[in-house]
């Protein structure tokens, strides 16, 4: 495991008084101070035209149009002692308010620790019709430095970036419905890409070599989505008094977490819902940088469950002086270069805001909003329950689907919330009223 370098902050402070009390307008001179964001990066992340339709239309095809969410940003984040201002786009309320809350919190003892390993990522190249599997796996390993060299050959960028292909591994099945097989294993970092493309080219190359030292056909040459060789660790530590709520004491909070977490160990039911929640975190930060967020979801659900067993992705604990200790690992194949990182100028503009400079860093910083949105829903749950904090920020969405308009968009939501019932029959009748 390495911790991404340090260098020198692009944010001098992630905490900005009343943000959530300022116009958008407001709040966007207030990030662009705070990141240091040039005009430019500033328009992109503002409303309207940030995808012109020309650019969409090489992004994929049969393209009509562009598809707009809210972004957002995330405030008070610390992490390797670092601030940081998070984009999130995301279509759900209450999420970028919970993980600010969080970071918050954390802040106050030091922020979240992360580490990460290389960004190792795996190109599978399947091999059927063999007699001999584990000689044809013998045969591969023989081979071994000459596959890597081959391999290598041609994305001379990765590799003078000192990446590239590093190893291979080579995954019997002995007795598949289709006969003997073999899998082999390309392991390639990709430095500061998600890498799919990259090493999808690689494991076509290799197919020739690899059916001409087997014997066998090659069939499917593509990557491994479970990328359990490009992790990322995010932990934080908060003092019990730091949890401490006008009911319950932090230590009652801090076991409440806790036993909260041990019913999405024990219960896939309950895992699925609480790595929602950290997906909550994660996800917002995948979409606004433009990365693959169906490669991390796959990624995350796979690792999981990579016991047999579907489970939290995360861990809550007490340590002996009381502090509440919250962990969260998982595989996090991100980039600021390649796919649409590099394409979309919002994805653009919000690599800018963040100041990261590597994939790893990205992928740390996105890895410790997931734990913060994780910690903010047990935090929840183990209190006063979801409901109170959710729908009070869900109010201003019933509003609009009430069909209120500029300014009654907060006085509905606000007398639905007051008379606790936030439903668009309220906000209809409220809107009347009006
Ligand atoms: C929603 C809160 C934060 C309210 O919590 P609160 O106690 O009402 O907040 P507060 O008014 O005391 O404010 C505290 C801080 O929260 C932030 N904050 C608070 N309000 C705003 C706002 N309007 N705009 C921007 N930031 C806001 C902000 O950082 C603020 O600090 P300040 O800036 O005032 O110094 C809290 O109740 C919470 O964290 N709830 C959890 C929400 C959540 O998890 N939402 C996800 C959706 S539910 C789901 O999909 C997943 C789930 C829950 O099922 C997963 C699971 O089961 O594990
Ligand atoms: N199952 C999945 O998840 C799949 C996902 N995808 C898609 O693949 C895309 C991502 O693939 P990816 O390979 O990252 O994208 P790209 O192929 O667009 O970018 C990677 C290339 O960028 C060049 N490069 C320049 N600078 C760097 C650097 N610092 N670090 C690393 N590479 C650098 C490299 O070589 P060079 O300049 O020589 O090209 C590298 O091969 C995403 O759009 C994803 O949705 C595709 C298939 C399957």
């Amino acid at each position: 495991m390495t911790v991404s370098a340090t260098k020198t902050p692009s944010v001098v402070n992630s905490r900005i008084e009343g943000m959530r009390d300022m116009e958008p307008a407001d709040r966007r001179d207030a990030i662009a101070i705070a990141a240091g964001l040039d005009a430019p990066a500033k328009a992109a992340l503002s409303d309207g035209s940030a995808l012109p339709v020309a650019v969409a239309n090489g992004m994929i095809e049969n393209v009509i149009g562009t598809f707009e969410l809210p972004l957002g940003v995330a405030t008070n984040f610390v992490v390797n002692g670092q601030d940081y201002l998070v984009p999130m786009v995301v279509e759900e309320p209450s999420v970028v308010a919970a993980a600010s809350y969080m970071a918050k919190i954390a802040r106050a003892g030091g922020g979240f620790k992360v580490s990460s390993t290389a960004p190792i990522m795996r190109a599978q190249v399947q091999v059927i019709g063999l007699d001999d599997p584990f000689g044809a796996r013998a045969a591969l390993l023989a081979h071994r430095d000459a596959l890597i060299e081959k391999a290598n050959s041609k994305d001379t960028v990765l590799t003078e970036l000192g990446g590239g292909c590093k190893d291979i591994e080579v995954h019997v099945f002995p007795s598949s419905a289709i006969g003997p097989m073999v899998v082999m294993h390309l392991l390639v970092d990709v430095r500061d890409a998600m890498g799919a493309n990259t090493v999808n080219t690689m494991a076509e190359m290799l197919a020739p070599q690899v059916e001409e030292i087997t014997g066998g056909t090659v069939r499917l040459r593509i990557l491994s989505n479970l990328a359990d060789k490009r992790m990322v660790t995010a932990n934080v530590r908060i003092p019990t008094d730091a949890l401490t709520t006008k009911t319950l004491s932090g230590a009652q909070v801090a076991q409440g977490i806790v036993e909260a977490c041990e019913l999405a160990i024990i219960d896939p039911y309950r895992a699925a819902t609480h790595n929602k929640g950290i997906m909550n975190g994660i996800d917002p930060v995948v979409v606004a940088t433009g990365n693959d967020w169906r490669a991390i979801e796959a990624g995350a659900h796979a690792y999981a469950a990579r016991n047999g067993h579907y489970t939290s992705l995360s861990r809550w604990e007490v340590a002996r002086d009381g502090a509440l200790v919250g962990t969260l690992e998982l595989p996090m194949a991100m980039g600021i270069v390649g796919g649409a990182t590099r394409t979309h100028p919002a994805a653009q503009a919000a690599l800018k805001l963040l100041g990261v400079t590597s994939a790893q860093e990205l992928a740390e910083v996105t890895v410790a909003v997931g734990l913060a949105q994780n910690m903010a829903a047990l935090r929840a749950l183990a209190t006063e329950g979801i409901q109170r904090g959710h729908m009070t920020l869900h109010a201003r969405n019933i509003a609009i689907t009430a069909g209120a308009q500029g300014s009654d968009i907060d006085r509905v939501a606000k007398a639905i919330v007051e008379a606790g019932d936030v439903t668009v029959a309220r906000a209809k009748q409220m809107l009347e009223g009006i």
